[in-house]
């Protein structure tokens, strides 16, 4: 009866084998297509776009511990990086996009340090609804052991089981999304009139999903997607696990300062 069910067990994860690696060839990993990547973005601007959980930092029980480690915390000290939270309706930048200026969702203001700052809100008449919906979910929510609520500033998660990535997201129902804040961000730095650069964008989630379909509609760049199951996805690349985001993060950085300095 053991040899069966371990048989069967071993069937079984010989199909999800063959299942990922038939998958793989449809979505090759971007590590061992490195070669292939660099030859396209030589002399390119890359602009690199990552999803945080899941792709920085792996997946723990307790949102509030997803930490990123040393070496990714070397990444994000550089100087030209632009933060985006709460699904891409939460940026800011030093300029701002003159697109999108008559909309009236971007505030400009001096920050502490005295840099000029614009923030870029499109949810913003959300607010005061989003909060009022955290107070009561967490009323609702402090009966159930484990399950707590995430105030994502312009989405509110309930996180519905410990140890695994169960979550419900309660979000603005506006026409904005990853995909749309990546255009956002391309064109706040100019790159919309530009033809040297190439956008990379990495992410796990569903929500990841908008911005690999902007990538496949620019007819540039590449989309990656972090899984080690095979996922249906816009993505044409795939990295297993976080350990293999940095592992490529690592890899592009030195071949793009050797290639600067060359
Ligand atoms: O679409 P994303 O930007 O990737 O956001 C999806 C959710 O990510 C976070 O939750 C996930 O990571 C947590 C920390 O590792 C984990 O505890 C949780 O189970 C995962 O679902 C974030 O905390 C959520 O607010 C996002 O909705």
């Amino acid at each position: 009866m053991g040899s069966l069910t371990e048989s069967a067990v071993d069937n079984n994860h010989g199909d999800l084998l063959d299942s990922y690696r038939t998958w793989l060839e449809e979505h090759p990993s971007a590590l061992d297509s490195f070669e292939a990547m660099i030859a396209v973005a030589g002399g390119k601007k890359l602009v690199l776009f990552l999803d945080y959980d899941g792709t920085l930092s792996p997946i723990v029980d307790d949102p509030n511990k997803a930490f990123i480690s040393d070496a990714v915390k070397g990444f994000v000290k550089l100087d030209n990086i632009v933060y985006a939270g709460s699904h891409g309706m939460d940026i800011s930048t030093p300029t701002g996009s003159l697109k999108y200026e008559d909309e009236g969702h971007q505030t400009k203001f001096v920050d502490e340090q005295g840099s000029k700052v614009v923030k870029f809100q499109p949810a913003q008449e959300f607010l005061p609804t989003v909060k009022e919906i955290i107070q009561v979910l967490e009323q609702k929510v402090k009966t159930f052991e484990g399950a707590m609520v995430e105030d994502n500033r312009f989405c509110v998660s309930v996180h519905y089981r410990h140890v695994n990535e169960k979550v419900l997201e309660i979000k603005p129902s506006i026409n904005w999304n990853k995909g749309r804040a990546l255009e956002y961000l391309l064109d706040t730095f100019g790159f919309t009139s530009s033809s040297d650069f190439l956008p990379l964008y990495i992410g796990d989630d569903t929500t990841d999903e908008d911005a690999f379909e902007v990538i496949q509609g620019l007819g540039r760049g590449f989309p990656i997607i972090v899984s080690s199951v095979p996922r249906d996805t816009k993505a044409s690349y795939s990295l297993r696990d976080t350990d293999e985001v940095m592992d490529f993060m690592v890899r592009l950085a030195k071949w793009k300062k050797a290639e600067s300095t060359a």
